[in-house]
């Protein structure tokens, strides 16, 4: 049975208007959103990723899976915010988010508002991302189960008035699953997985790299705390992962995370693939999103 978007704040009940800042949505009143739920009520997805790009191009390359003919630009919904780009593509919005937690949390707070004033009916968030992997070739796209933040805990840590808060971090394996089956197919031409993420919030020092502005451990060290990366299960890197498990898991919202390896980092730390190659492996997680998003409008 489908269901509505439950936030976890009280405070918002009592709040007569709402100002989404950066996306630069006003609800004038609480108390009837017919206009926000007449734009955005239809949505059942929302994807995001870190570039404005790479979200206008998912939104164009929905297009035809959700049968949508249009062949003009997108437009970005969001651009008077000149923060963030919201593509909407017939139920589905395209965001970016930005790089690591910090941007994510931001727009994802908005969004998740959003759809709650909207109305909609049990929204499936998904990130579409890169990242590095551990131990599997490059442009495997991985589906995160667990996150793990930069302390190897599964869980999200977050000061909140001067205190440690601490949240779980997973994804619902239902979700997993479904975007594995119904995403993924054997003639592929890449892997697609299942399994755990670390989620930092440095590129460099955060992800275990020598190759930062700086940085004071050995190569040595360096491969042994990759190792005990994977000893947990963990195939892959990125930066969103702990935060976005979170905050959906807490507000009860279905979510994954999606995303590809752009390297192996037990080989190395620089990203020095085209950015040709790039785009390449950027289309791999849209091509399991969208079957899985196909399956989604079906069921
Ligand atoms: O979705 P993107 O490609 O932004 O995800 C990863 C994690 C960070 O945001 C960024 C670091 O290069 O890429
Ligand atoms: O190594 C990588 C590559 C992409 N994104 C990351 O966060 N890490």
């Amino acid at each position: 049975m489908l269901k509505g978007v439950n936030l976890k704040n009280p405070h918002l009940n009592k709040m007569p208007s709402d100002f989404l800042y950066h996306l630069n949505i006003n609800v004038p009143n609480t108390a009837d959103t017919s206009v926000i739920q007449k734009q955005f009520g239809d949505i059942v997805a929302v994807c995001a990723g870190g570039t404005s790009k790479r979200m206008r191009e998912l939104a164009i390359y929905l297009r035809p899976i959700l049968g949508i003919k249009d062949n003009s630009e997108p437009v970005d919904l969001c651009e008077s915010g000149q923060r963030y780009a919201v593509y909407k593509v017939g139920p589905v919005l395209c965001v970016s988010h930005g790089v690591g937690s910090s941007t994510f949390s931001v727009v994802l707070h908005e969004l998740l508002k959003l759809v709650k004033y909207a109305k909609c009916q049990d929204p499936v968030f998904i990130r579409i991302g890169t990242c590095g992997g551990v131990g599997v070739e490059p442009g495997t796209v991985v589906i995160t189960k667990d996150a793990y933040n930069g302390y190897l805990k599964n869980e999200h840590e977050i000061p909140i008035l001067g205190k440690r808060v601490v949240r779980p971090a997973s994804f619902p394996d239902t979700l997993c699953q479904e975007i594995l089956k119904y995403g993924a197919k054997s003639d592929d031409g890449f892997n697609t997985i299942i399994a755990n993420t670390m989620s930092t919030d440095c590129f460099y020092e955060g992800q275990g790299r020598t190759d930062g502005a700086v940085c004071e451990y050995s190569d040595d060290e360096k491969m042994a705390f990759l190792k005990e990366c994977q000893k947990k299960g963990i195939c892959n890197i990125e930066m969103e992962a702990t935060m976005f498990a979170s905050l959906t898991q807490k507000v009860g919202v279905r979510a994954a995370d999606v995303c590809v390896t752009l390297i192996n980092r037990l080989n190395g730390d620089q990203v020095s693939i085209t950015m040709h190659e790039k785009e390449t492996f950027e289309q791999r997680p849209f091509s399991i999103v969208g079957r899985y998003i196909q399956h989604l409008l079906l069921n």
